[in-house]
């Protein structure tokens, strides 16, 4: 319970007669980035949306911090930074300015916790500059640093590569990893992109069509992708394939002269030494990872079955 950041617990949205979420419940740990993953149109901007209180939540919770945006809404949401739609920015003022502006809206908010922001984002050599002049990344990395002004427990960024260019886009990961690392402030991002989630993020829940229908930890998926997809051409294939499935003690499917079965590399070896060994004849061995990839496309395509 300490751990988490924030819960969620089977949220529903109606909009008008369509059931647009349709009962989602995961936690977020605290100092995690937690990728939300999704086609166009999966939910994920309404998700969230109600975790930071744009729009009301037709049933279920969200706890922040253990406390309920339905009923003790401020207390719940003094923990939440976040960019949801651009952040509102004054070009023609400096990136300081515009912060000092943003500071004196909220109470109690110092010069310091401005510079200190300034360095969690890597602004400090721009800072002075009118943000008319910044790159689609720098002002980014302000909205980042706007969101954080009121140092928050959970920053929630929608889409925040979205129209950068491949640098911008390792900078964000690199400051966003560096919160969730040095701050412990978990970081909840939403992309459609795989890719850029795989380099980002410690979770990745996956959304289609109003539902999670997984969560996947990045690292245990990377740690089972040394599981290999073999293809193996060989003859006579009736005997091969006999012989790895004792040897592997796994089932092998065949497709004309060519044998599949899943394995790791380290096996390899031996195993090409022992059929050798019983003349079989080897054509050559291909091995192909699973990615978080093929597994993402292949949950996809489960749940629209
Ligand atoms: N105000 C609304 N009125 C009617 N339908 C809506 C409304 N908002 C969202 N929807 C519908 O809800 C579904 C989910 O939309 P949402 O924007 O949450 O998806 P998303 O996963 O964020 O996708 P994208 O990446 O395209 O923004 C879509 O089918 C969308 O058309």
């Amino acid at each position: 319970m300490a751990n988490h950041a924030m819960q969620i617990n089977n949220i529903h949205k109606n909009i008008g007669r369509k059931e647009i979420i349709k009962g989602l419940s995961f936690t977020i740990n605290k100092g995690e980035v937690f990728g939300f993953l999704g086609p166009n149109g999966a939910g994920k901007t309404t998700t969230i949306r109600m975790m930071v209180g744009l729009i009301s939540i037709t049933k279920g919770d969200i706890l922040i911090e253990g406390k309920s945006i339905k009923t003790n809404f401020k207390e719940a949401i003094r923990h939440v930074g976040a960019i949801v739609e651009n952040p509102e920015m004054y070009p023609y003022m400096s990136g300081w300015k515009n912060l000092l502006h943003y500071a004196r809206m909220i109470d109690g908010i110092s010069k310091d916790r401005i510079n200190e922001v300034i360095k969690l984002v890597g602004l400090e050599k721009a800072i002075h500059e009118k943000v008319g002049r910044y790159s689609l990344g720098m002002r980014q990395r302000l909205g980042i640093a706007q969101a954080l002004l009121h140092n928050p427990s959970i920053l929630i960024l929608d889409e925040p590569t979205n129209g950068l260019d491949p640098s911008g886009i390792r900078e964000i990961r690199q400051y966003i990893r560096n919160l969730a690392e040095k701050e412990q402030v978990a970081v909840i991002v939403s992309s459609h992109l795989l890719s850029e989630m795989e380099m980002m993020c410690d979770r990745i829940g996956v959304i289609n069509n109003g539902r999670i229908i997984a969560i996947e930890s990045v690292q245990d998926t990377l740690q089972q992708s040394k599981v290999n997809q073999a293809l193996l051409k060989a003859t006579p294939i009736e005997v091969a394939k006999v012989m790895v499935e004792e040897m592997l003690q796994t089932s092998v499917t065949t497709r004309n002269d060519t044998l599949m079965f899943a394995t790791i590399e380290d096996e390899i070896p031996t195993l090409i030494k022992n059929l050798v060994n019983e003349e079989i004849q080897i054509y050559g061995i291909q091995l192909e990872r699973t990615t978080l990839e093929d597994k993402f496309i292949h949950l996809i395509g489960e749940a629209n079955q």
